[in-house]
């Protein structure tokens, strides 16, 4: 099967190199650069030489020819990018490469691709993996998540790689709120370890994060055993402990009372209003995530916000 990802950020430019090392991939940019002549994302993924397979366009007409379309830009994009392009995408076996809520509907990428293309079969496609190691074919390995559990097997089968080892399960709704949640837990563990409080309250938060995380997942139907497994707790694991991460490298620089390059993508900014709206709309206690909304909108600084979680009244685990 023909395979296509648009938005060639690092995440996607990253994709394309794994799965071209197997076969053709069209790699769409709506700026490529000179990435089609120096075979590199020299802006976003320098260092990673692409293989010859990959052909880049910025002909989206032609790259939505494949028969799987992986769509990596940024979550609060999404939708304006999927209507946009409706009429090359809709039909089309879509797979969200974003993490995230959207800030304006309180909606996962499953349901947005679903509003936006009707007659589209919406996946998603998480898990830890840093775009760097991918490229790189260090090992990895990620959740695909699909509702229609035939096009699931289809989907796993086409995109799994010599270095991308692929899971997949029908509950898409436990994959897209582990990748979401995580990256707001990583904020939080970035400002702790910026703010020079430890590794142990790290852990805390880490652990007190997935507890929020299973909590606004259950309400919502989703599965417990996917926010145990590499969508939920595996990624919260990889971003919460690794300067990598853009959402953790956030929170260090909330820690260290220092600026952040805004034009950034951290998933996890958004994401922390957009789940603190929905936390708030549905009844539920999300203090971790409510803490980071607070960073955000400069309603809070880090020691206000340890503060706002430690003089919580004391309860059960
Ligand atoms: N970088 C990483 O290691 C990983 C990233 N992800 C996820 O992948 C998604 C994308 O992240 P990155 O690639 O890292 O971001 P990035 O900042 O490197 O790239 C974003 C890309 O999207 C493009 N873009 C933005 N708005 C667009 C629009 N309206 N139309 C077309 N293209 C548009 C930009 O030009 C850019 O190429 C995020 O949701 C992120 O959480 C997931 C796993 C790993
Ligand atoms: O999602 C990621 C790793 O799985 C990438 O994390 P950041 O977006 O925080 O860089």
């Amino acid at each position: 099967m023909s395979i296509a990802v648009l938005g060639a950020g690092a995440f996607g430019t990253a994709l394309a190199i794994s799965l071209a090392h197997k076969g053709p991939v069209s790699l769409w940019a709506r700026d490529s650069g000179n990435m089609a002549q120096a075979r590199e994302n020299t802006k976003r993924l320098p260092g990673c030489p692409f293989p010859a397979p990959l052909f880049v366009t910025e002909a989206i007409a032609e790259a939505a020819k494949a028969d799987i379309i992986l769509v990596a830009v940024p979550m609060q994009k999404l939708r304006g990018f999927l209507a946009q392009n409706a009429g090359f995408l809709d039909g089309k076996a879509i797979v969200a490469c974003c993490k995230g809520i959207e800030l304006e509907t309180g909606l996962g990428p499953i349901a947005v691709i679903r509003e936006t293309l009707a007659h589209a079969v919406p996946a998603i496609l998480t898990g830890p993996s840093f775009g760097a190691d991918i490229a790189r074919g260090l090992p990895t390995a990620l959740t695909l998540a699909c509702a229609d559990a035939e096009m699931g097997k289809t989907l796993q089968t086409a995109l799994t790689t010599e270095n991308l080892r692929l899971y997949r399960t029908t509950d898409t709704i436990g994959a897209e709120l582990g990748g979401a949640l995580k990256n707001v837990v990583a904020i939080a563990c970035g400002a702790v370890m910026g703010a020079g409080l430890g590794e142990s309250a790290r852990a805390a938060l880490l652990t007190r994060g997935f507890a929020e995380m299973q909590r606004l997942a259950k309400h919502l139907k989703a599965r417990p055993e996917t926010l145990a497994g590499l969508s939920g707790f595996g990624d919260l694991v990889l971003t919460c402990t690794s300067a990598q991460s853009r959402n953790y490298r956030l929170g260090l620089a909330f820690g260290e009372n220092l600026p952040f390059d805004s034009t950034t993508t951290v998933e996890g900014a958004a994401t922390a209003r957009a789940v603190d709206a929905l936390a708030r709309e549905h009844g539920l206690d999300l203090p971790i995530t409510a803490a980071v909304a607070g960073l955000i909108e400069n309603r809070l600084d880090v020691p206000s916000a340890m503060k706002s979680l430690l003089t919580r009244p004391l309860k059960e685990e």
